[in-house]
């Protein structure tokens, strides 16, 4: 069964924007957890704008689930605060500096020699790889000859096509999932995934291992309160009908 990891970089967004610690952090990622969430995803980016460095090294130590951190490992700072804080999976995003979002996946056969360096620190230190990509066989092969442990497909292209055209919207992510599926790399997606789009995507791709989920997430907490949207969107990863 798919895995629902919760990003949690808009509660400490929103934490920020008052300079308290309301809402507390910690307890909405433990919340989280008891909730239902089979890990728990952060962002830091350098800015710090959303979770910041401290946020993940106190996290670290009482997340009972699977942590997973994504970030743009050509910071220096990121790399430390993956290797200090040893989290289950590690995410490598092509982020450029004082990006509003990640809006890319990796050029993986242009930055193929940095990817191998860089994914074979983090597996050094027992530390899975995943790394984020666009819906394209090539990247995926790519991805493939860099070592990685998993994909992450940047789902931001099929959440924008999935309320015209859902066949179109998915049909990229299924040729590139089927392509990481015979390449033996694990599958994970994400990207204004929603409850909307978030149990076609899975029953088309089956197969997938996990998506991480924040930004709608968060947003529909506030209609439907925070226990009640985790449960809601895991019914949606474990729907099967015929479509
Ligand atoms: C890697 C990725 O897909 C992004 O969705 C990101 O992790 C979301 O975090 P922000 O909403 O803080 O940009
Ligand atoms: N990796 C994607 C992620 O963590 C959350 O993306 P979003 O749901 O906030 O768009």
């Amino acid at each position: 069964m798919t895995k629902l990891s919760v990003n949690i970089n808009k509660v400490a967004t929103l934490r920020n924007s008052r300079g308290g610690n309301n809402p507390n952090l910690i307890k909405m990622a433990l919340d989280a957890e008891n909730f239902g969430a089979d890990g728990i995803t952060v962002h830091p980016r350098p800015d710090e704008r959303h979770i910041r460095y401290k946020d993940v090294y106190e996290l670290k130590p009482l997340l009972t689930t699977e942590f997973n951190i994504e970030g743009n490992s050509r910071e220096q700072t990121f790399i430390d605060l993956v290797l200090e804080t040893a989290p289950h999976q590690v995410t490598l995003v092509p982020d450029v500096t004082g990006q509003l979002t990640s809006d890319h996946g990796w050029d993986t056969i242009q930055h193929q020699e940095y990817l191998k360096a860089t994914i074979s620190i983090f597996k050094a230190a027992g530390i899975r790889v995943s790394i984020f990509v666009d819906p394209d066989p090539r990247m995926v092969e790519g991805a493939a000859a860099v070592g990685t442990d998993r994909i992450e497909l940047y789902t931001e292209g099929y959440a924008r096509n999935f309320p015209r055209n859902p066949e179109a919207a998915i049909a990229p992510y299924v040729e590139a999932a089927e392509k990481a599926r015979e390449l033996g790399l694990g599958l994970n997606a994400g990207h204004d995934l929603d409850l909307n789009n978030l149990n076609y995507f899975s029953q088309q791709i089956p197969w997938l291992d996990e998506v991480s989920i924040g930004h709608a997430l968060i947003c529909d907490a506030l209609y439907l309160g925070f226990e009640n949207t985790i449960q809601l969107y895991k019914r949606q990863l474990a729907m099967r009908s015929s479509l």
